[in-house]
């Protein structure tokens, strides 16, 4: 499916950009890391606004990231909350995930603890136009 080390090199990088997360109003920090066909990763952390509906969650940021730099093809994400819990994606992030066709979801807890859950379990029946 995919190598543990290349999870631990996602969850890692989700853990690194996590601490940048701008969070001030749920205190809650997400980072997120997708892997790139181009054997790239690009991060991303969520970004609150005063207009509590305008945040932009990790993994979307993670992704626009992506695309912004050429990437458009993807092999896993790997998504870090905090260390009790895994930190499932939202809807609108799955839905975005799934724009890109990005099969697997690795969810953290830390390096070590972590669970790989495929795209088409978490939005099974998905809305596309293409
Ligand atoms: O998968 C998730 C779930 C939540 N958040 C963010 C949005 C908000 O800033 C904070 C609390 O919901 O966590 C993410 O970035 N990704
Ligand atoms: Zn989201």
């Amino acid at each position: 499916m995919i190598d543990d080390v290349i999870c631990r090199r996602l969850l890692a990088a989700a853990r690194a950009v996590r601490v940048r997360s701008y969070a001030p109003y749920s205190r809650f920090s997400v980072g997120a890391a997708v892997l790139g066909t181009d054997g790239m990763v690009y991060t991303g952390c969520n970004v609150e606004n005063a207009s509590y509906g305008l945040t932009i969650c990790a993994e979307r940021n993670a992704m626009t990231h992506a695309v912004a730099a050429g990437c458009r093809e993807f092999t896993a994400v790997a998504i870090v909350g905090n260390e009790e819990h895994y930190t499932p994606p939202c809807g609108a992030c799955r839905q975005v995930l799934a724009e890109f066709n990005v099969p697997l979801v690795i969810l953290g807890k830390n390096e070590t603890a972590y669970t790989i859950v495929p795209l088409a379990e978490l939005l099974p029946f998905g809305f596309n136009l293409l």
